[in-house]
């Protein structure tokens, strides 16, 4: 997968389709809250799969039950790439 940065258009675009997901300072981010903290650990285990599955990394913040997931590429000079859109997906459609 492509690890050219996105444009800023080509960001706002993709994050039409990611409900929660902000983008900013060159990173995308979204929050999640969970019923409890062994439950936002189980999805950080999952998390964990997609990222080794996708050879490409988040920063996961867990308080208690809840998440702060922050991503960008750092091969591309830490900007915006398709990785993190596909990750952002991956995360999302798994949390719904
Ligand atoms: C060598 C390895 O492919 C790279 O370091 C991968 C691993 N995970 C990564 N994660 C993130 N977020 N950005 C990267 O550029 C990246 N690169």
């Amino acid at each position: 997968m492509s690890t050219q940065p996105l444009s800023q258009g080509e960001v706002e675009l993709a994050l039409s389709n990611l409900p929660g997901w902000h983008f900013e300072d060159n990173k995308l981010s979204a929050e999640f809250e969970f019923p409890n903290h062994l439950f936002a650990v189980a999805v950080v285990s999952a998390i964990g799969l997609f990222q080794e599955e996708l050879n490409h990394h988040a920063t996961l913040s867990l308080t208690y039950n809840k998440l702060i997931v922050v991503t960008t590429t750092h091969d591309a000079g830490n900007k915006v790439t398709k990785k993190d859109i596909t990750l952002a997906h991956k995360i999302t459609e798994f949390v719904e």
